[in-house]
C-alpha cells in the first residue's frame, strides 16, 4: 500500500474542518458530542486509513488539534498526543463493511427521541416520505427501516454488532438514546444522507404525536 502524501492528509483535514463547522452551526454537536471521519488513500476491507476527530473536543470550535490519522484498527498511524474519538472502532467497522468514504456521527434531540420510540423494535420505520429519495431509493411510497443498536457503554461491544446491523441500501445506523452514524461515498453524500435521516426522525416523532 502506497504512503499517504501530505496533500492527501491536508485535503481530508480540510474536508473535516468544513463539515464540522457546518454541522456545528446547526447545533448538532451538543456538549462535545459527535465525531466525524474521512477515509484517505487506498482501501481494502482489511487495510485502510482515515482521518478522524480527536476525542472530547468541543466540535463547534476549531483548533490545530482537531483531527488525526488512524488505521483500520483505530490506531494512530503517526506519532501524536491526540486521542482518536472514543467511538473510532464503530467507524472502523462501518468502513470495513461498506467501503464508505466518510462517516458523520451526531447526537440530536430527534434522533434520540426516534431511537427510543422504536428502540424495542430494533429499527425506525419510515413510510412513503419524499426525502427517502435522498438515500437513492426511488420507488414510489418506499418504506425503509433504519437499524437501531443498543447503546452499550463498552464501544467494542457495539462495534461487534455493526456488521450484522448494516442494511445495504440504508447508509445509517442509530444507537439507542445516543445518536446516528450516517455515511456515504464522499463527505457531500454522507451529509445528504445525514440531513435526510434527521428530517425523517423529526417527521416520525412529530407524526407519532399527531396520530394520538
Ligand atoms: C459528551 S457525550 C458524547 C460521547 O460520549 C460520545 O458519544 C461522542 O459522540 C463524542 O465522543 P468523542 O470521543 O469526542 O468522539
Ligand atoms: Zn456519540
Amino acid at each position: 500500500m502506497t504512503e499517504l502524501t501530505l496533500e492527501q492528509k491536508q485535503h481530508a483535514y480540510d474536508e473535516l474542518r468544513e463539515i464540522k463547522a457546518n454541522l456545528a452551526a446547526r447545533g448538532w454537536f451538543p456538549a462535545t458530542s459527535g465525531n466525524l471521519s474521512v477515509r484517505v488513500g487506498e482501501f481494502t476491507p482489511d487495510k485502510f486509513t482515515f482521518a478522524v476527530t480527536s476525542s472530547g473536543k468541543d466540535k463547534s470550535l476549531q483548533s490545530p488539534e482537531d483531527f488525526l490519522l488512524v488505521n483500520e484498527k483505530g490506531t494512530p498511524v503517526e506519532a501524536t498526543r491526540l486521542k482518536p474519538s472514543a467511538e473510532t472502532l464503530i467507524h472502523c467497522e462501518i468502513y470495513k463493511y461498506t467501503g464508505a468514504g466518510a462517516i458523520l456521527h451526531v447526537h440530536t434531540m430527534f434522533n434520540n427521541l426516534a431511537s427510543e420510540l422504536y428502540g424495542e423494535e430494533g429499527f425506525i420505520p419510515v413510510e412513503g416520505i419524499e426525502i427517502i429519495k435522498a438515500l437513492n431509493i426511488w420507488e414510489e411510497d418506499a418504506t425503509i427501516r433504519i437499524p437501531v443498536l443498543p447503546n452499550y457503554a463498552d464501544i467494542p461491544k457495539i462495534a461487534e454488532l455493526v456488521q450484522g446491523a448494516i442494511v445495504p441500501r440504508i447508509p445509517g445506523i442509530v444507537l439507542r438514546k445516543h445518536g446516528i452514524y450516517a455515511w456515504g461515498a464522499s463527505v457531500a453524500e454522507a451529509k445528504r444522507h445525514l440531513e435526510a435521516f434527521e428530517f425523517m426522525f423529526e417527521y416520525v416523532y412529530r407524526w407519532h404525536l399527531l396520530k394520538k
